[in-house]
């Protein structure tokens, strides 16, 4: 099972030293079986001798298994914490054009549904490997005492364990089938909290929404869900019955068989009923870890799928490289997408860049102006053509020490509490300042690095992003139609105050803009139409 070999692969020496103790505590079940059937048989001058020999085998029992289990449990939630930490480490390396294709919503499940599947389950393997050893302890005992039960056993074992894994495999295609419908449930769970207000306003869209989309899928998972969850039920009710067969032809036709002494009886009736609770609880134990190995194929899937484009991240990349220009030569992208004919290409272009200018990026609606701008910021890597920098050509080891350059503010900014990565002695007071330049200072307030809020309106967060931008204080500035959500009045501070201001410190800005007022303020003016420069 690979749940087992992902704990393998994290420590095979803890792995070892817990099926180690797991067995000892096993083969002292199987000794405890054997001390209560002895005592039963034996006349009073041995009872007392027997009674130390049981608690004795009782205490290694106890601590055995409790070694074992601490060092699982241990083990796999360490696994995990791990399998969480890589993944996320994954996802911040993989290209965004890779992850944009995946779709936020398959990430989502996985993050969330498939590691948490896997968590439950790896907290069940320490039962697990425990179960199985006093199986086995009592098993040997089994043979101790007979060898033609512990064939009989055995034959019914296989067939209970291959019955069970026949419904088990046809149980765990149902669940994937589940686990697929679960990517698209996460899209609609997004629909519901980022398009709640269109679903409030408008109560046929919401109900559509609800009966033509969410409910459709949440019920086909749910089928598969119960489909498979009934199978498992059904492998864990037949094991129940074969063993009930089993323990019935040992009492009632073994002795039409041959002559059996009764305490050699008691003593197959006896470990077989002991064997039971292992065999149930592995019953129960085995749809959880039907799920997490459906899970740890959806995470190997992503996983290697993220792993295949895995950036080259250097450990500490310059923090800020030296910047003479930036070239973009012959540089062009398409965004493919399988049911479109006509796929967006931008490009060929070319373009450079200085120290100090002020660039406008303009054109229509959907002429490629953000995905130009992704290019030039190091995000999207160019399909064809390349990006140098001082002459010297950005590829896939240096692209995240050229990244360093930019500052921006992209119209999808995303706004954190905390003012991370900004190692400046006065902070506070330099971000206070920015605060009062952006007349925010009223309404937020800082204290080591944290924002009192980020609840306000859409332009005032804008300028709170452009306050980390400043506090990064990058070569290069990129502003994706900041102004757009500004007032007439701020938007005039920002062309007439802030980008002049930014200029004459020596930043380089580009700033995509449809405020052709403004057009005139450019050093530069980069037009774009259909993603060919104009
Ligand atoms: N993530 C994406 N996947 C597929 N196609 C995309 C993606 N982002 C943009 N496009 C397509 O690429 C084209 C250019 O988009 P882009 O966002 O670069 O335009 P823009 O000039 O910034 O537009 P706007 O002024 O509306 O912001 C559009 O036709 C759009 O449909």
């Amino acid at each position: 099972m690979n749940l087992i070999g992902f704990l393998l692969r994290e420590s095979w020496v803890t792995v070892a030293i817990a099926a180690f103790t797991g067995s000892i505590s096993g083969a002292c079940s199987a000794f405890l079986i054997a001390s209560i059937n002895n005592a039963l048989s034996s006349n009073n001058t041995s009872t007392n001798q027997l009674l130390w020999g049981f608690v004795g085998l009782a205490i290694v029992t106890l601590v055995s298994s409790l070694i074992s289990g601490f060092l699982l449990v241990s083990l796999s939630q360490e696994a995990v914490y791990k399998l969480r930490l890589h993944l996320s480490g994954l996802i911040l390396s993989c290209p965004l054009r890779h992850l944009e294709e995946l779709g936020a919503n398959r990430i989502l499940a996985t993050l969330t549904e498939d590691i948490q599947a896997i968590s439950t389950a790896v907290f069940t393997i320490p039962f697990l490997c425990i179960d199985i050893a006093i199986i086995f302890g009592c098993l040997v005992y089994l043979g101790s005492l007979s060898w033609v039960v512990l064939l009989i056993t055995l034959v019914f074992l296989a067939v209970a364990i291959g019955s069970v894994q026949f419904l088990l495999s046809k149980a765990e295609r149902l669940l994937k089938l589940a686990r697929d419908e679960q990517d698209r449930l996460f899209k609609h769970f997004r629909a519901i909290t980022d398009g709640i207000k269109e679903l409030k306003l408008n109560v046929r869209r919401r109900e559509a929404f609800l009966t033509e989309e969410l409910q459709v899928t949440a019920a086909s998972s749910r089928d598969y869900r119960v489909t498979s969850l009934r199978i498992l039920a059904i492998a864990s009710s037949f094991g129940d019955l074969l063993f009930f067969i089993l323990l019935g032809l040992l009492v009632f036709g073994l002795p039409q068989l041959t002559t059996i002494n009764t305490s050699v009886l008691s003593g197959y009736v006896l470990t077989l009923t002991f064997i039971m609770r292992p065999i149930q609880s592995i019953l129960q134990i085995l749809p959880g870890l039907s799920q997490a190995s459906v899970a740890l194929q959806k995470i190997d899937t992503l996983g290697l799928s993220l792993a295949s484009r895995s950036e080259n991240i250097p450990n500490q990349p310059d923090p800020q490289p030296f910047f003479k220009s930036v070239e973009l030569i012959q540089i062009s992208h398409t965004y493919r997408r399988e049911q479109e004919e006509s796929n967006f290409t931008l490009g060929p272009i070319n373009l450079t860049f200085h120290p100090g200018e002020l660039v406008f990026i303009v054109g229509g609606n959907g002429s490629g102006k953000s995905t130009l701008a992704k290019i030039i910021a190091g995000l999207y890597i160019p399909e064809s053509g390349e990006i140098s920098l001082n002459g010297e050509k950005i590829t896939d080891n240096n692209r995240e020490s050229y990244r360093q350059l930019f500052a921006t503010v992209f119209s999808d900014f995303y706004l954190f509490e905390r003012i991370l990565g900004i190692n400046i002695n006065n902070l506070d007071t330099q971000a206070q300042e920015y605060l009062r330049q952006l007349q925010l200072e009223h309404k937020v307030q800082i204290k080591d690095g944290v924002l009192s809020t980020t609840d306000l309106s859409q332009g005032q967060r804008k300028r709170l992003a452009l306050l980390t931008a400043y506090l990064e204080d990058r070569l290069i500035y990129l502003f994706d139609e900041w102004a757009s959500d500004q007032d007439p009045f701020f938007r005039e501070i920002f062309y007439k105050q802030l980008l002049p201001e930014l200029q004459s410190k020596g930043k380089t800005i580009l700033v995509i803009s449809h405020d052709d007022r403004y057009f005139h303020l450019a050093d530069k003016t980069i037009k774009l139409d259909y993603g060919k420069l104009a």
